[in-house]
């Protein structure tokens, strides 16, 4: 190499014999860490050494005094996975003697993690900085952090977030991002403004588009992340006019309208995301905000229909019911006090007085938080350019969405073939006036179906009552429907509203826009039930990870073998066998749920479960990730599921069991005929657009094969940037604040691939540059002879 990059700063650790260091006790933690200079050494601010990271270490490796971590027992798992103790006795060979507490205990060397602990108390702010580094440090380290308010932590080029449930004093603001603004990465604490910066820069710079992924579990924090992101970008951008003020607000008003339609509460976390968006945001050459836009990835809408108990449909139901006005409401007939089905859990429609008053007490507990968010929502959907009219007649769609809900508790004598379902003829009323569609056609659509028989030769269109399934079938599609072409309306305005900010073209060639993308993506799910909307999501968090893998993991131990520095190689997770077994099982989806949309009656769910286990079984490779369910006994799996009703996928963060009731149905994006008819002849204009007037009257249109091409396109679009990491982690399952659960975050360290990352950063060159980039940034430096 002409041109030699030096290693960052050679600490005190360096040069010692492989993983043993001097007795830690006696040593001063600043001279392990300091360089000559005294400086303490930070992210990317070490050389490579070689720690240890497993637990499997010979027993001559520890000495008497050395403090050390042991796996818990099992059977005490509430303790946390690790007890820290101190060796007492070091033989040779055979087990160490560890005093854990008071009590002394024999352990084999190859349970032991070191410890290590500093004099002056302190964390450190990059993982890859750890003294020893192992599973147990790495999580001691981020709970010492996370009590002290440090909630964000680097591994390497890598952020963690530990979601602290409170708003932690002085983090965020303006003069936090005026403090970080133009600063290296490790010069401050770590934190979402400094990769943010880190990306601003580097766009500006180098003028290369700019990816943040930020992942983690349902409720650990991705989306108040993304926001601080965004935030951050906002003002580092400047607001030199008011057309990129405008845009700036626009971006950040756009959230608070995602979230009340997209974002409900669950039991693992009262704002979480039922969709994916990736949000864009353009600057100009000079680096000024110009443009922005949102794309958004399959929005869970059976859950404006059903939803568990302790959980909710969509904010922005309950948010209109606390907020608008009485003489609204009353517009809309509806009642503040109501219990509406479609707000309630699934078993309203037939619960006790008691179960009514436990649901209503659980809703009191978020009437004030729908009322404040209520008025941010109309503040931002005026802010974002929706006339007062759009806001009315979006809550009028809402409204009919209610009371069509309402209707779900009717039933039919299905012993009677020629009898028709019970319908309240005041609540079909008032659901078919705020629609705007005729309400005999209303009712006449959800009672009966068209049945096209053949005879002779000669076809004849027949009407036949809907049985209670049916019917509830029929509403229910067309109560989601109109909900998810509601929320894509919105993201299609929320786009447009961008583009109407635009400067008007001048004729001359479009200025050469960079973007920065922030996907914040639905987190791996594993809940009681798994459907069909939690193998999408857990499939787009396998290709993600995936991504990871290869584009940090594997491009770096790549990158040391072309370089060709000693390096061993470490087995990394593959998903492959599993994104193959989930395409398989789309594929044989698709052919079932054709199936029964052209009517063939014998296509049934079972069917295809039966077919997806069986294909899966044939390959070698696809039967590992793919398993029946297991049989607990002769009935039923553990969850008390049959056979054919489900199956076992192993992902890369753990085993899942999904249901497969209802997949070929919920696969078929085309709503029945009926019902689209009712919306494409609605009276009212708002509704009428949010018909689907495809001409060609294909029955099927397949909902994996479009969520698998936008996971396709939007992997491709992050090949095109620079791709920063921040990985958000969830302290606890109570969302609550101060607590720390050990075992959670450490499968979450585990899962995401954090071990593995410290290890190769740790162990490899955290500091390098391309030859070439070096030399056209330094050039003006260079003696001319150079
Ligand atoms: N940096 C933070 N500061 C304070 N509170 C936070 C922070 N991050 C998250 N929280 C709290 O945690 C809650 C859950 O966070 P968030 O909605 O961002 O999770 P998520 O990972 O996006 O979950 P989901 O996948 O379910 O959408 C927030 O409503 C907020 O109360």
């Amino acid at each position: 190499m002409p041109f030699e990059v030096q290693p960052a700063r050679q600490t005190a650790l360096e040069g010692g014999e492989r993983g043993v260091d001097p007795q830690p006790e006696m040593v001063k933690s600043r001279d392990l860490l300091a360089d000559s200079e005294g400086r303490l050494s930070g992210p990317y601010d070490h050389r490579p050494r070689h720690a240890q990271t497993s637990a499997s270490m010979p027993s001559a490796q520890f000495k008497v005094n050395d403090l050390v971590f042991l796996p818990c027992p099992e059977g005490k798992a509430e303790e946390g996975p690790f007890l820290s103790g101190v060796v007492c006795e070091a033989p040779e060979s055979g087990d160490l003697v560890v005093k854990v507490g008071k009590a002394q205990q024999r352990v084999p060397a190859s349970n032991l993690r070191r410890r290590f602990i500093r004099d002056d108390g302190a964390t450190c702010q990059d993982n890859t900085a750890l003294v020893h580094l192992n599973d147990a440090t790495i999580l001691e380290n981020l709970r010492a952090r996370h009590e002290a308010d440090e909630i964000y932590t680097y591994t390497a080029s890598v952020l963690l977030a530990v979601n602290p449930y409170h708003d932690v004093t002085g983090l965020y603001g303006e003069a936090q991002c005026a403090r970080y603004r133009g600063k290296h990465i490790g010069a401050l604490p770590p934190h979402p403004y400094a990769i943010a910066d880190t990306a601003y820069r580097a766009l500006v710079r180098d003028r290369k588009n700019q990816g943040f992924i930020i992942s983690g579990e349902s409720g650990a924090g991705k989306t108040e992340t993304a926001k601080i992101v965004m935030e951050y970008l906002g003002y580092v951008s400047g607001s030199t006019n008011q057309m990129t003020a405008q845009i700036q607000r626009r971006v950040l008003q756009a959230q608070p309208i995602l979230e009340s339609f997209g974002n409900a509460v669950t039991m693992r976390n009262n704002n979480s995301s039922r969709f994916g968006k990736y949000n864009s945001i353009f600057f100009d050459e000079d680096g000024t905000l110009c443009d922005a836009s949102v794309t958004t990835y399959l929005l869970e809408s059976s859950r404006v229909v059903v939803h568990a108990k302790r959980e909710r449909t969509y904010h922005c139901f309950y948010e209109m019911l606390s907020g608008l006005p009485d003489e609204k409401l009353k517009k809309l007939h509806l009642d503040r006090a109501k219990l509406y089905l479609l707000l309630a859990n699934e078993g309203q429609a037939s619960a006790t007085q008691e179960e009514t008053s436990e649901e209503k007490r659980f809703h009191a507990q978020f009437k004030d938080l729908d009322l404040r968010n209520f008025n941010r929502l109309c503040v931002a959907l005026r802010d974002v350019g929706f006339s007062e009219e759009d806001i009315d007649l979006t809550f009028q769609v809402l409204a009919g969405l209610v009371h069509l809900g309402d209707l779900s508790g009717a039933e039919r004598d299905d012993d009677d073939e020629s009898a028709t379902i019970q319908l309240d003829e005041e609540t079909l009323q008032k659901a078919a006036e705020l629609l705007g569609i005729d309400s005999s056609e209303l009712g006449s659509a959800l009672r009966r179906r068209k049945v096209k028989i053949t005879r002779v030769g000669r076809e004849s269109i027949h009407e036949v009552p809907r049985t209670t399934l049916q019917f509830r079938h029929a509403l229910f599609s067309l109560i989601k429907a109109l909900y998810k072409r509601l929320f894509e309306r919105l993201v299609a305005r929320i786009n447009g509203s961008f583009s109407e900010l635009r400067k008007p073209a001048t004729g001359e060639e479009e200025v050469e826009r960079c973007q920065i993308g922030i996907l914040d993506i639905y987190g791996f799910e594993r809940l009681q039930r798994n459907s069909f909307e939690q193998l999408c999501i857990n499939l787009a968090n396998e290709r993600l990870q995936q991504y990871f893998v290869e584009n940090v993991l594997t491009a770096e131990q790549n990158l040391y073998r072309r370089e060709g520095l000693p390096w061993t190689g470490l087995t990394l997770p593959d998903s492959t066998p599993v994104v193959t077994a989930i395409a398989c099982t789309f594929k044989t989806l698709d052919e079932y749920s054709q199936q029964l949309a052209k009517g063939f009656e014998k296509t049934s769910d079972e069917g295809f479960c039966q077919k997806t286990v069986e294909e899966a079984q044939k390959d070698p490779q696809r039967k590992e990730v793919l398993k029946p369910l297991k049989m607990s006994n002769k009935r039923g799996s553990s969850a008390g599921l049959a056979m054919n009703e489900g199956f076992i996928v192993k992902h890369y963060a753990g085993q899942v069991e999904y249901n497969t009731k209802g997949w070929l149905d919920k696969n078929n994006d085309r709503l029945l005929v009926e019902c689209e008819e009712l919306i494409c002849g609605s009276e009212c204009n708002f509704v009428r657009t949010l018909g689907d007037d495809e001409k060609s009257k294909v029955l099927f249109r397949s909902i994996s094969k479009k969520y698998s091409a936008d996971l396709e396109n939007l992997l491709k679009t992050l090949n095109q940037c620079h791709l920063h990491y921040i990985r958000c982690f969830k302290p606890n399952e109570l969302q609550k604040r101060s607590i720390f659960n050990d075992n959670l975050v450490l499968d979450q360290i585990v899962q995401c691939g954090t071990i593995e990352l410290v290890k190769i950063m740790h162990d490899g060159y955290p500091n390098r540059c391309v030859f070439d980039e070096l030399v056209s940034r330094f050039r003006g430096r260079f003696p001319m002879s150079a």
